[in-house]
């Protein structure tokens, strides 16, 4: 009988308590249960669907309780470039929520990409603004070693002799190159290769949103002997191993006002901070994290995001076609192709964004946090809420796009061929690599190194399918799940033209 009257009671006060959150918080969602809110809904390595099928019925914005945070998610263009961009939204919106990665992984959120909004953070995303400019797309000195890079991606292909091979292997150790080269101002060696992939994968592993919130929940699991435990674990001894090498040795060896690499140049503004009497000069953790920042960041980004492009030009051997003409036009065969010639190349350009928009590989973004109490779309926002970007149904809106799930480079052409214009409404509505404040800071490296890729190769190549037959479907509802997707593994042939 007392547990019946019991259950009476807490089911009331639960039905009091949605109804009070509700009115006040008052943005629609799906219901909640008492202190698990909507979890138990949740697809949780497939969230993107479940906020997709949700935003269908919920609108633009909506409230996902998400245990006791208020989880809110936006996912439309204009509400996203709203909250994120515009002036009285985006001094309020641009914070990062605490995470369990940024506590016990980053150093409390030293770095840029978990760094809560302030002048710290504006100073450190500066900094890493201008370095990516310097060292990823402006320096003759990387572009030239890039390029020898990407010769030797051209040979060990070559070497192949058309057999079938599977892209991920290879292009993994080239990026993991260049992400060398960035930071140290050399090509890295297998060993260290492995390490920055090491490092890469554990954090990924433990960045997937069920165990992120179960430790962030009860954060002493990362001492027990359960799998969420041993990722932990097993991330913080990646961890140590590359920072053994990528930043203890480096400074070792490191010789003032000399610059390797990203690495030096951090060095070299520590110690100008220092002698120039700043006392908020750059710190050791500071730049450990950035150092972690650009391996998380820009490796599995850039990797997946080739791998879907190549996936999905192996089923429209039309679009290969139509850029091989491209390249003959404006590249000729006789010389490799350059990030000049990009602004020429109109059709490559659309069918870049084109496979950025249908794929959506970063389909959820970054957590944002709210700072303050504010009103968006006529809805409250709480302090402490977290936001969550869904570039995933923005990407696909039928009322946008007309055919979202049709691949066509065309939509993003004029009549003339040319591409849109910035400012045009398809332009608009792309937010591969959010907007505002935090707007990505390696978006024009990862475009530039997947022109520079694409090209060489389309160049060089023709893309063709396996001898034995088939390669797993393109369309990215069926690719595998994660915070970033990426298609199932294939192989694939290249014939030299
Ligand atoms: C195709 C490749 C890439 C995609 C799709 C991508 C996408 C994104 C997205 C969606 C965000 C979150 C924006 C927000 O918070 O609203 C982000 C943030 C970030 N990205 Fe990328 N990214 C890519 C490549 C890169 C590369 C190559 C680098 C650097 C080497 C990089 C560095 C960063 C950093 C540091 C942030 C955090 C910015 C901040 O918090 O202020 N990304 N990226």
């Amino acid at each position: 009988m007392l547990g019946i009257w019991l259950s009476v009671i807490l089911l009331t006060l639960y039905i009091l308590y949605s109804y009070i959150t509700r009115v006040k918080y008052n943005a629609p969602g799906p219901s909640n249960w008492p202190v698990f809110g909507c979890l138990f809904q949740l697809e949780s390595s497939r969230l993107h669907f479940s906020f997709d099928r949700w935003a269908k019925k919920f609108g633009p914005l909506m409230l996902c309780k998400m245990g006791s945070t208020n989880v809110y998610v936006i996912s439309c263009p204009r509400v996203i470039k709203k909250a994120f961009a515009e002036k009285g939204y985006s001094d309020i919106l641009n914070d990062r929520p605490d995470t369990f990665l940024a506590k016990y992984i980053m150093d409390d959120s030293k770095g840029v990409i978990f760094g809560k909004y302030g002048p710290t953070f504006i100073r450190l995303r500066k900094i890493m603004y201008n370095g990516l400019k310097m060292y990823g797309v402006g320096v003759q000195q990387f572009e030239s070693m890039a390029h020898k890079e990407l010769e030797r991606v051209i040979q060990s292909i070559s070497d192949l002799g058309e057999k079938d091979f599977d892209p991920k292997p290879i292009l993994s150790r080239s990026l993991a190159n260049l992400i060398g080269i960035l930071l140290t101002g050399s090509m890295v060696d297998e060993s260290d290769a492995d390490l920055i992939w090491k490092y890469n994968n554990s954090f990924n592993d433990t960045f997937e949103m069920s165990t992120e919130v179960m430790l962030y929940t009860f954060p002493f699991l990362r001492f027990m002997p359960v799998e969420m435990g041993r990722r932990y674990r097993r991330l913080m001894g990646a961890k140590k191993e590359l920072l053994d090498k990528f930043y203890f040795l480096h400074k070792k060896t490191y010789v003032p006002g000399c610059e390797r690499g990203l690495i030096d140049a951090l060095f070299n503004l520590q110690s100008q901070d220092k002698s120039g009497g700043n006392t908020q000069w750059l710190t050791d953790s500071q730049i450990k994290a950035f150092i972690q920042d650009i391996i998380v960041a820009g490796l599995l980004t850039t990797r997946n995001g080739l791998l879907c492009i190549l996936l999905v030009l192996l089923h429209h051997h039309e679009c290969v076609d139509r850029m091989y003409e491209e390249i003959v036009d404006v590249v000729g065969l006789e010389r490799t192709p350059s990030l000049k010639d990009k602004p020429s190349m109109p059709y490559t350009e659309a069918l870049i964004l084109e496979v950025l928009r249908y794929v959506t590989h970063a389909p959820l973004g970054v957590p944002h946090g709210a700072m303050e109490d504010v009103e968006l779309e006529g809805y409250k926002i709480p302090k402490g809420s977290k936001i969550i970007t869904n570039i995933w149904t923005a990407h696909h809106d039928p009322a946008i796009w007309g055919d979202p799930w049709v691949f066509r480079p065309d939509r993003f052409l004029d009549d003339n061929g040319e591409l849109l214009p910035p400012e045009h409404t398809l332009r608009q509505s792309l937010v591969t690599f959010g907007t505002g404040k935090r707007v990505c800071v390696g978006e024009n490296l990862a475009k530039s190194r997947i022109f520079l890729y694409l090209t060489t190769l389309i160049q060089k190549f023709d893309l063709r399918l396996p001898k034995g037959g088939t390669v797993p479907s393109d369309d990215p509802r069926a690719f595998l799940p994660g915070a970033l997707l990426r298609p199932q593994d294939y192989m694939m042939r290249l014939t030299v033209r």
